[in-house]
């Protein structure tokens, strides 16, 4: 797989003049020449391959939308270098938009009074899209994402799940090598969330565009995106798999073992009990090397086991301790 993205030390500042409180403030604010800087995004440095799915996490303010608008060409870095499929993209703002999708959660790129239809045939003239391709995408995407039934009415009168769909299809409409999205399941209902996931694993897995997208949603990551960049204060945190990300953080993983009537106390030293409801036993298991096989081998067959189901420590648990132990993971 070839590198697509390869941002060097990316750093983004914006000025803002001084705010100062109260009317008299107000007022100073009006007429002081004084700015404050905010540190969008500071030294960041990566690399994404063709095909990969990304996800690009971090609390609010932590620069998340300012690098991919970085990275579609409509901001300017302040510091460092970033290319994207060859190109500096602010420099070369409109190949480089010939060549990628961009959806944007929380702003419509669709004409509000016109039919979907309509704002994708402009978007087909904008992009000189062949008729034939055009035809055949749209086709396609009409199928996938379910869109048949409301292709003719105006955007406005759309539900945001309804919306959604339409603003990914014209974002893929001209075959886009790689597709930005940020915050794409904002807002939606959880059955508009799961379709907005199922077809975007399908977009990147079956037609293999690359996708980088921005979220708060943690079950997006784990569903689209098997790599995992983090961020916060404009820095990078975490730049890896989410897997390892599991077990650099040692996550535990639950094991309920259910038998058929209570056993008495039941103690392993492959996994730690933590409740105990008789016939029902809670373990953790927190050594990463540990497997099922193990446990079930110390526990042996006697004691009229009926059922065991092993969880993998959730999403949410690995992104809080990653956050509370971040000191001590991340080089200052
Ligand atoms: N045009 C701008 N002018 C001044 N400051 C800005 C501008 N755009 C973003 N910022 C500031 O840069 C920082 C990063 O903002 P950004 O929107 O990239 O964060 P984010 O991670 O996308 O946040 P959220 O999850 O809330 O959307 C914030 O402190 C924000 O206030």
């Amino acid at each position: 797989m070839s590198e697509i993205i390869v941002a060097d030390g990316v750093t983004k500042r914006f000025r803002q003049p001084k705010r100062y409180s109260g009317l008299a403030g107000a007022i100073k604010g009006l007429i002081s020449r004084e700015f404050t800087e905010v540190r969008a995004v500071e030294d960041i440095s990566f690399t994404i391959r063709a095909g990969e799915a990304v996800g690009y996490l971090g609390p609010n303010g932590a620069g998340k939308s300012t690098m991919i608008k970085m990275m579609t060409g409509i901001l300017v870095p302040t510091g460092g270098a970033l290319s994207v499929l060859g190109r500096t993209p602010h420099e070369e703002r409109m190949v480089n938009a010939r060549e990628i999708g961009v959806v944007f959660g929380q702003r419509s790129q669709l004409w509000w009074d016109l039919p979907v239809h309509d704002s994708f045939e402009l978007h087909r003239r904008i992009y000189d899209v062949p008729e034939a391709r055009y035809r055949e995408n749209l086709a396609h995407l009409t199928r996938m994402l379910g869109m048949e039934s409301y292709l003719d009415r105006a955007v406005r009168q759309l539900s945001l799940g309804q919306r959604m769909r339409a603003e990914m299809a014209m974002a893929l409409l001209h075959d886009p090598r790689i597709l930005f999205l940020d915050e794409p399941t904002i807002g939606l209902d959880v059955v508009a969330k799961d379709a907005v996931r199922k077809f975007l694993t399908e977009v990147n897995r079956e037609r293999g565009v690359t996708i980088i997208l921005t979220t708060h949603d943690l079950q997006d990551i784990e569903e689209i995106c098997p790599r995992l960049i983090m961020v916060d204060d404009g820095k990078l945190l975490f730049d890896g798999e989410l897997k390892r990300l599991r077990t650099a953080l040692g996550a535990r993983r639950r094991l309920k073992l259910d038998f058929a009537t209570d056993p008495g106390p039941v103690s392993l030293t492959s996994a730690r009990l933590v409740s105990d409801e008789g016939a029902s036993k809670h373990f953790l298991i927190e050594n990463e090397e540990t497997s099922l096989v193990d446990v079930l081998a110390e526990l042996g067959g006697g004691h009229g086991l009926k059922d065991v189901s092993l969880e993998e420590p959730d999403i949410e648990e690995v992104i809080r301790t990653f956050y509370q132990q971040r000191p001590a993971l991340v080089p200052q």
